[in-house]
């Protein structure tokens, strides 16, 4: 499950300790495989199985992504699993938030700065001769993707300086992922989200799973929390695509069917350590 054995005495506290743990899952690229067309991703049901054997035996599960809330809920199939009626959702890197135990969403108004971003978009994409590049429109953010153009990393190269400085004119911040560009307000990240999240629920011990550059900030904060006492254990979703996570990780797995039998390996621990002691 783990490697090394310092990584071995993080994860023994988590095992130790289940209900004063906090996992933070990524969606894309850690719960949900990598599609060409974003709207066709899905959480891997493993994986989704797994979490709903950990949600009665862990303290929080709760799913931290750049998606909009609403959509991780409907990828993900999280709504009415049993075992995840306590699941949190973080949408939009903890801007949004849906609750299973109550089926709230809490959505803020979008920022007014996003709609004439938006429009600038179409033009200046035809200006760099990448029209054909999927735009994503998630309200408080735009993500231009170029995983479906003929060269996506070299589409990729060509847009970030133009979109950065797009995104500069209108206050607001471009996010790198996956052959993605997401423009987005500044001030939330991952990281805060996490921080805010283990402290509302009284975490003593916190594990967060993902893949991407957007989640390098939840890894930094681990390391922040381990610094004030906490317990903390990052896992990573390893791609040949994004290689940033691997060398912070306690654990690295293969993609979301790794990340689903580590989840898998954790379940089947906790439940027969839960056995053993009733
Ligand atoms: O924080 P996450 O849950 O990892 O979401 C980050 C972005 O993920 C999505 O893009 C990624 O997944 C797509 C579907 O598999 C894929 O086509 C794309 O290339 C990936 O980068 C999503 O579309 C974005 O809105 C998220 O910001």
């Amino acid at each position: 499950m783990t490697s090394g054995p310092r990584a071995r005495s993080r994860l023994d506290a988590v095992l130790e300790h289940p209900g004063q743990t906090l996992i933070g899952i990524d969606f894309d690229g850690t719960l949900a495989p990598i599609v060409p067309d974003p709207d066709h991703a899905h959480a891997e049901p493993r994986a989704v199985a797994a979490l709903a054997r950990l949600g009665p035996l862990l303290g929080t599960v709760a799913v931290v992504t750049g998606r909009p809330a609403q959509t991780a809920v409907r990828l993900g199939g999280f709504r009415g699993v049993a075992g995840l009626e306590h699941l949190v959702v973080l949408g939009q890197y903890g801007v949004e938030r849906w609750d299973a135990a109550t089926d709230e969403f809490v959505i803020p108004p979008e920022p007014d700065q996003v709609a004439d971003l938006e429009a600038e978009i179409p033009p200046l994409l035809d200006r760099l001769g990448q029209g054909a590049a999927r735009v994503e429109h998630k309200g408080r953010a735009v993500v231009v993707h170029t995983r479906q153009l003929p060269d996506p990393d070299a589409s990729f190269d060509t847009l970030s300086g133009p979109l950065t400085a797009l995104a500069e004119r209108h206050a607001m911040v471009v996010e790198p992922g996956k052959n993605v560009l997401e423009i987005r307000s500044p001030g939330i990240d991952k990281g805060v989200a996490l921080r805010a999240i283990v402290a509302e629920r009284g975490a003593r011990q916190v594990v967060f799973v993902g893949d991407d550059l957007g989640d390098l900030p939840a890894f930094r904060v681990v390391d922040q929390l381990r610094t004030e006492g906490l317990g903390g254990l990052l896992v990573c979703s390893a791609s040949h695509e994004e290689d940033a996570l691997s060398g912070l990780a306690d654990v690295v797995v293969q993609g979301p069917d790794g990340v689903a039998t580590w989840l898998e390996e954790l379940a089947d621990e906790l439940e027969a350590r839960a056995a053993r002691a009733s």
